[in-house]
C-alpha cells in the first residue's frame, strides 16, 4: 500500500476501519498486561482511532503516527482538542495534554523516537499492510521499541482467496514466523466475527475470525 492510497482514502473519507468507539477487545485484554499508569503506549498506523482517547482516559501516555494530516487533524479537532504543532525530523508532531501523534511516516521513526514506549497497540495495523510490508514492518519498527515493550496485536483471518486486501488475511503461523525471534506471542482470543461484519459477507466472505495476541519483547519482564 503507497502512501498515496491512504492519502486518497482519507481524502475521500473512506474510512470503514474506523470505529466509533474504543476496540471492545482491546477494553477486554489491556489490563491483563499490567501496564503501569503513566507509561507510554505506541498506535503505529493510529488514523483517528478512539483508542488513543482510551488510553489517555487510563492514565497513560500516547505517541501515535500516523501518515494522513487529514486523519490526524479530525482526530483532534473531534475530540475538541487544540494541539500544539511542532516539526521535527519524523514530521508533524499535534501534542495536547498526554497524546501526541506524529503526521509522518511510520517506517521513518527510529529508536530514539520510540525510546520512550513501554507498550504497543497494533489494531488493524499490521493487517493494513501487504505481505512484504509486513515483513518490514516487524522487521524494522518492531524492532526499534525497546526491550520492556509489552502489548496487543489484533488480526482478521478468512479465506483469502474470497477478498482482496486491505484488511488482509494474517495468520497465526505467520504472526510467530514475524515475531518469532524477538517476541514472544501468546494467543489470548479467537473469535468468530462474521456475523456482526455486514460488509465482508456482502463481499462473498464465508468465514471471519479477529484473533488477538499478547507481545513481550524478549527479554523483557514477563506478566501473569
Ligand atoms: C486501516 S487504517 C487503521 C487505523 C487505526 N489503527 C484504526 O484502528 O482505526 C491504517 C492507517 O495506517 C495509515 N498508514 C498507512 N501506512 C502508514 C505509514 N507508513 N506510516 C504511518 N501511517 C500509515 C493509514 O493512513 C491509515 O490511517
Amino acid at each position: 500500500m503507497e502512501p498515496a492510497f491512504w492519502h486518497q482514502r482519507w481524502h475521500d473519507q473512506q474510512i470503514g476501519f474506523h470505529q466509533g468507539k474504543p476496540t471492545p477487545l482491546l477494553l477486554k485484554h489491556w489490563p491483563s498486561l499490567g501496564i503501569a499508569p503513566g507509561s507510554c503506549v505506541f498506535v503505529p498506523l493510529a488514523g483517528k482511532t478512539l483508542d488513543m482517547d482510551w488510553f489517555a482516559a487510563q492514565g497513560l501516555q500516547v505517541l501515535g503516527v500516523e501518515l494522513s494530516r487529514v486523519a490526524v487533524e479530525q482526530f483532534f479537532t473531534e475530540q475538541g482538542l487544540t494541539p500544539q504543532v511542532e516539526e521535527s525530523r519524523y514530521g508533524r508532531h499535534y501534542r495536547s495534554g498526554p497524546i501526541e501523534l506524529i503526521c509522518g511516516d511510520a517506517f521513518a521513526l527510529d529508536e530514539a523516537a520510540l525510546s520512550g514506549c513501554d507498550a504497543v497497540f497494533d489494531r488493524a495495523a499490521l493487517i493494513a499492510l501487504p505481505p512484504e510490508l509486513r515483513r518490514r514492518y516487524v522487521r524494522d519498527l518492531y524492532a526499534r521499541l525497546p526491550s520492556r515493550c509489552r502489548g496487543l496485536l489484533i488480526t482478521l483471518e478468512y479465506p483469502e482467496h474470497e477478498k482482496d486486501g486491505p484488511p488482509f488475511c494474517v495468520r497465526e503461523d505467520e504472526v510467530r514466523k514475524l515475531f518469532g525471534h524477538d517476541w514472544e506471542v501468546a494467543t489470548l482470543e479467537r473469535r468468530d466475527i462474521l456475523d456482526q461484519q455486514p460488509i465482508f459477507i456482502a463481499e462473498g466472505v464465508t468465514a471471519l475470525e479477529t484473533v488477538v495476541y499478547r507481545l513481550q519483547r524478549m527479554g523483557g519482564t514477563p506478566t501473569a
